[in-house]
C-alpha cells in the first residue's frame, strides 16, 4: 500500500523526531536523498555527473535549502550547480554557505543552458497559487530540460493536488518522510512524474490517502477455490439499459462477466441486445449477492432503485441510478452500498456546483460518504473511493486519460458489481475494480473502446494477480 499523509501529521511527525535529533540533521537526510536521486538521473542522461549544469530554483524556506545542500552534493561531484533564487534576500543560509563553500554560485536569472533543474521553491509551505516571483522563474525553465522536484512540485497544493495557475512539471519528485495526498490525486499527480521517496524516519499514524498497488490487489481478489460453484462466487444483477440507451447494458454486463462473480443475471429492457453479445447472462429477476443500478436507465425508474435499496442486498448505484437518493434511505441500510458518480453526479448529490467538487475533490468524496453512509468512487483522472466512518480515502494510481469515453463508466460498475458479489466491501470493490479497469485501459492504450477495455480486464487481473 501506499500510504499519504496530509501537511499538518508530516509537520508534526517532523517536530516530534526533530526534537530528538542534532539541529539539521532532517534537511542533511533530505538532501542526501536529492543528491543521489539527481546524480542517478544525470548519470542515465550523460554518463557522469561532472560537469553537468545543474540549475537550482530556490524559494525561501526550507525546500530551497534542501535544494542547496543537495547542490553543494552535487557541486562537490564536479557539477557547475548555479542558485537562481526567488528573493535573493531570502535564500537558506545554511544552504547557500554550504553550496558556495562546494564551488557553486548564486545567480540572478536563469541560465538558458542546463542539463538538470532542480525545483526548490515551495515545498509543504506553499500555500495558494504561485505569486508572481515563483511563477516567472518557472515559466523560464528552459523546455525539454528534465526537473527534479524537491518534496513536491512548486504550485501543486500538497494537501489536495489542487493546482491554481502555474505549476512545475517535474520528471521526477523527491518527497521527504512521506507521501503527500497531491502527489497522488490529479492535478497535482500529473505534475509530479516519477515518485521516490526518502526515508527521514518519521513515526507516522493512520494515513489520509493510500493507493493499492499489485500485492494488496491480489490481496482482496476472492479467488475460487475447487469446492466454488458458480452460485457460492455469487451472482451479480445488472438493473442497466433502456430502449434509448441499450449500450450501456450491454457494457455493464461486459464488466461485471469479467469481475470473478459465478454468474451475471440481466434485469430491464435491453435483455435481447446484451443476449446477443453475452450469451452466458442469466435473464430475469432471481436471487443475487450484489445488485448494480443505473448505467443507461434513462428517467423515471427512481421506483426500482427504491425497491433495490429496500433489500438487504449489496447494491451499487451508478449513473441515472443516482439521481434523488434520499441519504437518510442509504444511512440506514447495513448491507454494502457503493455509490460510483462522475463529478457532476457527485455535484447534484451534494448541491453544489460542479466546478466546486472538481476544484475539490478530496473533500467531495468524504462528504458524500459521510452524508450518504455509503462508500462512494468520484470518477476522474484520478478515481477516489472514501467509506464513511473516517477511513482513509483511496486513490486509484492506474488511470488513464483514454478512459474518458463514452461506456468506460459502465463497465466500471458491472466489474465493481461483480467484486460485490464476490464478498468485497463497498470502498474495496470500487478501489480494486478502479484499479483493474485502469490497468485494462493501460493495457489497450491509445485511444479505446469501452468494449476493448472490458476484453482486456482478464489480462489485467493476472497482471495484478501474478507480477
Ligand atoms: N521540517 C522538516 O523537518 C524538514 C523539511 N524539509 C523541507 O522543508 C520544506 C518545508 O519548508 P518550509 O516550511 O520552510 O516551507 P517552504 O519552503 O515550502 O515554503 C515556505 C515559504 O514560501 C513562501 N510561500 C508560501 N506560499 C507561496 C506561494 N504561493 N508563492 C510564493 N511563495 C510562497 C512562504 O512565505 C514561506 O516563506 C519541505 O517541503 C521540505 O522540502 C526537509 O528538509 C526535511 C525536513
Ligand atoms: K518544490
Amino acid at each position: 500500500m501506499r500510504t499519504a499523509y496530509s501537511v499538518e501529521t508530516v509537520r508534526a511527525a517532523e517536530r516530534e523526531l526533530m526534537a530528538r535529533l542534532p539541529e539539521g540533521a532532517l534537511m542533511q537526510r533530505a538532501a542526501a536523498g536529492l543528491a543521489a536521486v539527481c546524480a542517478g538521473l544525470l548519470r542515465r542522461r550523460r554518463g557522469r555527473v561532472y560537469g553537468a549544469r545543474v540549475v537550482l530554483l530556490v524559494g525561501p524556506g526550507d525546500n530551497g535549502g534542501d535544494a542547496l545542500y543537495a547542490g553543494a552534493r552535487l557541486a562537490r561531484r564536479g557539477a557547475a550547480v548555479t542558485a537562481v533564487p526567488m528573493d535573493p534576500e531570502r535564500m537558506h543560509a545554511g544552504g547557500l554557505a554550504a553550496l558556495r563553500a562546494a564551488g557553486g554560485r548564486a545567480a540572478g536569472t536563469l541560465p538558458q543552458r542546463a542539463d538538470l533543474v532542480v525545483d526548490g521553491l515551495l515545498g509543504i509551505g506553499g500555500r495558494g497559487g504561485l505569486r508572481p516571483a515563483a511563477a516567472a522563474l518557472v515559466e523560464r525553465i528552459p523546455p525539454g530540460v528534465p526537473v527534479v522536484a524537491v518534496d513536491l512540485p512548486s504550485g501543486v497544493d500538497a494537501d489536495t493536488g489542487e493546482v491554481a495557475g502555474p505549476a512545475v512539471t517535474a520528471e521526477v519528485t523527491v518527497t521527504f518522510g512521506a507521501y503527500k495526498p497531491g502527489l497522488l490525486i490529479d492535478p497535482g499527480a500529473s505534475r509530479a512524474g516519477a515518485l521516490h521517496l526518502v526515508d527521514i524516519g518519521l513515526e507516522l499514524p493512520e494515513p489520509e490517502v493510500e493507493a493499492l498497488q499489485h500485492a494488496d490487489v491480489a490481496g482482496l481478489l476472492p479467488e475460487p477455490t475447487a469446492s466454488s460453484d458458480k452460485y457460492r462466487r455469487g451472482v451479480v444483477g445488472i438493473v442497466a439499459g433502456s430502449a434509448q440507451y441499450p449500450g450501456a447494458a450491454v457494457l455493464a454486463v461486459a464488466g461485471a462477466l469479467r469481475g470473478g462473480a459465478g454468474a451475471v443475471r440481466y434485469v430491464g429492457p435491453a435483455a435481447d441486445s446484451v443476449l446477443a453479445r453475452h450469451p452466458e447472462t442469466l435473464i430475469g429477476p432471481g436471487r443475487v449477492q450484489a445488485w448494480v443500478i443505473g448505467p443507461g436507465l434513462g428517467e423515471g425508474r427512481a421506483g426500482e432503485v427504491a425497491d433495490l435499496l429496500a433489500q438487504d442486498t449489496a447494491v451499487l448505484v451508478d449513473a441515472d441510478g443516482l439521481r434523488g437518493l434520499d441519504p437518510a434511505v442509504l444511512r440506514a441500510r447495513t448491507a454494502p452500498t457503493l455509490l460510483t458518480p462522475h463529478a457532476g453526479e457527485a455535484a447534484a448529490l451534494l448541491g453544489v456546483s460542479r466546478e466546486s467538487v472538481e476544484a475539490g475533490r478530496l473533500a467531495a468524496v468524504r462528504r458524500l460518504a459521510e452524508r450518504y453512509g455509503a462508500a462512494v468512487l468520484l470518477k476522474g483522472s484520478t478515481t477516489l473511493v472514501a467509506s464513511a466512518g473516517g477511513r482513509p480515502v483511496r486513490v486509484n494510481p492506474t488511470g488513464t486519460p483514454w478512459l474518458a469515453t463514452a461506456g468506460s463508466g459502465d463497465v466500471l460498475s458491472g466489474l465493481a458489481g461483480s467484486l460485490l458479489a464476490g464478498g468485497l466491501s463497498g470502498a474495496d470493490a470500487g478501489a480494486v475494480g478502479a484499479y483493474l479497469h485502469g490497468l485494462a485501459a493501460r493495457r489497450t492504450g491509445g485511444p479505446l473502446l469501452a468494449q476493448q477495455v472490458a476484453e482486456a480486464l482478464p489480462a489485467a487481473w493476472r497482471d495484478a494477480t501474478h507480477p
